[in-house]
């Protein structure tokens, strides 16, 4: 198993007559970080407690850290660490006193050092000695991810990890998480951020419809889609029939006014593409290029947005519009 964490072949589960995973299949390189994406009750969440040992499939071959799910559960729980799940946060308790309580279950003798290690590096400190209670969700959520690092679990399981967190302690876990790698160890994630993904994941697993539809490099997944194209729009279609004649390996849409002209984005080939339109006299009133990204990837697979506030913030950042007269104005 030494390169292999996490191996998995012909994985189903199904509830009543609803199959929900339908003999999916992968396996997780050790010091890695592999993520599954999905629309909302895709079954990664079905997958990650499979994995963790706490549901029975109905069929299928699963080893974590080299120990069959099925028959050897207590060593696959002490090789792994998963958030959400075996380190609740106990609210009564304090973020330091959680903390020991999980190196006492853990027994790890004279946790001190250990303990205040971690309430730093989630930036927990100041907040060390008030009730969990009292935290707010993304504190919780940090103390939660501490909680799990305690005992140096080899593989870890983050479900959807960063969910309600702000920009900068989404920013902290994504460097604590590439610490983890760094280190060695192996981290399985489900998010319902693209972008997450993309930072993090070595490879990508896309669940839709109980099956793995697509998986790879980020870079592997965003090659299978229509590349970078500079969408152009036109005020009116006789304008847009010009275009189309000047740029003829563009794709019109006759309802937007649009033109899409496949380019490799750089400015040489952007200003080669402006001249044109002028030399035509032909002015557009919107200029964007448009780069493919997850969010694309996981649109055209699974035929719906990531969800709406990460497609949304895609968007924004993936395209770069300026009014005409801004892009052609010299
Ligand atoms: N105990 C259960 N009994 C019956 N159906 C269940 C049960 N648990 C989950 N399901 C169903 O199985 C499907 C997969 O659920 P799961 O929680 O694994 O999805 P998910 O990909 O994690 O979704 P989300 O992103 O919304 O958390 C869903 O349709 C869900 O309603």
């Amino acid at each position: 198993m030494e390169n292999t964490a996490i191996a998995v072949t012909g994985l189903r589960k199904t509830y009543g007559d609803k199959v929900v995973l339908d003999g999916i299949g992968f396996e997780v390189a050790s010091g890695s970080v592999f993520s599954m994406l999905g629309p909302n009750g895709a079954g990664k969440t079905t997958t990650v407690n499979v994995l963790t040992t706490l549901m029975k499939p109905d069929a299928g071959a699963i080893r974590v850290a080299g120990y069959d799910v099925a028959t050897q559960t207590k060593q696959v729980r002490s090789a792994i660490g998963v958030t959400g799940q075996f380190a609740a946060v106990d609210e009564l308790l304090t973020g330091r006193e959680n903390l020991r309580m999980m190196a006492d279950l853990k027994r790890i003798r004279s946790a001190g050092q250990l303990v205040s290690g971690l309430l730093e590096r989630f930036e927990l400190a100041e907040a060390a000695d008030k009730q969990a209670s009292t935290y707010s969700g993304g504190m919780r959520r940090k103390l939660d991810l501490a909680m799990t690092l305690v005992g140096s679990p080899r593989i870890i399981f983050l479900d959807e990890p960063t969910t309600g967190l702000d920009p900068r302690s989404r920013r902290t876990m994504w460097e604590i998480v590439r610490e983890l790698v760094a280190d060695g160890t192996t981290i399985f994630l489900t998010t319902q951020y693209l972008d997450e993904a993309d930072q993090l994941a070595g490879q990508i697993a896309v669940l839709d419809g109980g099956r793995i539809v697509a998986h790879g490099t980020p870079e592997e997944l965003k090659r299978q889609i229509p590349g970078t194209h500079v969408r152009l729009r036109f005020a009116t279609l006789a304008e847009l029939d010009s275009a189309a004649r000047v740029l003829p390996s563009g794709t019109r849409d006759e309802s937007e006014l649009t033109l899409r002209v496949p380019s490799d984005g750089t400015s040489r080939a952007l200003r080669a593409l402006l001249d044109r339109l002028e030399e035509n006299a032909l002015d557009s009133e919107e200029f964007s290029v448009h780069t493919p990204d997850l969010d694309d990837v996981f649109l055209a697979l699974t035929g719906q947005p990531a969800d709406g506030e990460s497609a949304a913030q895609s968007t924004e950042s993936t395209q770069t519009t300026h009014p005409a007269t801004e892009a052609t104005a010299s």
